[in-house]
């Protein structure tokens, strides 16, 4: 069969966008499952963290159901999202949309460029929780907030917290960045372990001066990605419990593809995060796909630069002297 896709990233967290909307694909989860699992090998013609599988919704302006590389489906994808969300924008001739994610309705709107020349969305990250039952993080207590885990690393602080995709964080040194203290700690968790049984995604963050914070993640169902904007939405949330950062005061979250801001606001004891950053589609795509007993073979039969990505990388170059500083 033909597929039609788009090649996009958010902070060079990057996806393959499929629109189910009007194609009869008739895709059912198993071939989600495979597609994301053949298409985003690296090793592939393509290659991606993920697959953004746009649908119809009957609640919101579209569905959007985002599958890692490993073929599992989260709950949520912000930079995913931002991409999602400018599709769907432009699409439908709008600068502001609703779109169904698995936990909830979520606004996107077009926003003010980020960086010169950059399509620039704003998403919205809810709901935020801190009980660990959500994520699930098996400790006998309710929430974990700045506090230690034996078992996993003596000399970290962690905050636990779903957006709603299960998230565990710790603010770390230079020296504790550059170790392998990340990489040890985060297979043990997405490897079979009694402490999260649906594993998480893991991030290391370095504050740098107010209201600029870096993050690196570890994401569940694909390993280290270059950003990951549900991550950097709830670190940034944590260094504002943390006092480090102001709540409502947009905070630049610099990353190994370049850098978003987020904004987090608190009505009562309810949290949501925006998030702003680019939306950069690469390419456009018609692949021929073929599902066979053995596996997928997928060829590239057109493919459309959209001379989106060196207009990119300006930013890319400008948040790497930034980060070159510390
Ligand atoms: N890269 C994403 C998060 C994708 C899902 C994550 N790997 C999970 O399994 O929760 C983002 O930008 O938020």
């Amino acid at each position: 069969m033909k597929i039609d896709l788009i090649k996009c990233h958010g902070s060079n967290n990057d996806f393959l966008l499929i629109d189910e909307t009007d194609r009869n694909y008739k895709f059912d989860d198993f071939k989600r499952r495979d597609l994301a699992l053949a298409l985003c090998d690296r090793e592939s013609s393509l290659g991606a963290d993920g697959i953004l599988f746009i649908r119809p919704s009957r609640v919101a302006d579209a569905q959007y159901r985002i599958f890692n590389s490993d073929g599992t489906e989260a709950s949520m994808c912000g930079n995913g999202l931002r991409c999602a969300g400018r599709y769907v924008c432009e699409k439908l001739g709008v600068v502001e949309a609703v779109i169904e994610t698995m936990k909830a309705n979520l606004r996107v709107k077009k926003h003010e460029e980020i960086f010169i020349d950059i399509p620039t969305y704003q998403v919205e990250i809810s709901p935020v929780t801190f009980d660990l039952k959500d994520l699930p993080l098996n400790l006998d207590q309710e929430t974990l907030i700045q506090e230690e885990i034996p078992q996993l690393a003596e000399e970290l602080t962690f905050t636990a917290l779903s957006v709603p995709n299960p998230h565990l964080t710790a603010v770390v040194s230079k020296e504790q960045l550059e170790s392998d203290l990340q990489t040890r700690l985060s297979e043990k968790v997405n490897n079979p372990n009694d402490l999260f049984p649906d594993g998480v995604n893991v991030s290391f963050i370095r504050l740098l001066e107010k209201g600029s914070i870096y993050v690196r993640t570890y994401e569940r169902g694909v390993g280290y990605t270059n950003a990951c904007g549900t991550a950097m939405s709830a670190s940034t949330l944590v260094t504002c419990l943390m006092g480090e950062n102001e709540f409502d005061q947009p905070i630049n979250v610099y990353n190994n593809g370049g850098m978003v801001q987020c904004a987090v606001h608190k009505e009562d004891e309810t949290y949501t995060i925006d998030l702003i950053g680019n939306a950069t589609f690469v390419y456009s795509a018609q692949i021929e796909v073929d599902f066979t007993k053995e596996g997928i073979l997928a060829e590239i039969l057109e493919q459309e630069d959209f001379n989106e990505d060196t207009l990119y990388s300006r930013l890319q170059e400008h948040a790497k002297k930034y980060l070159n500083q510390f």
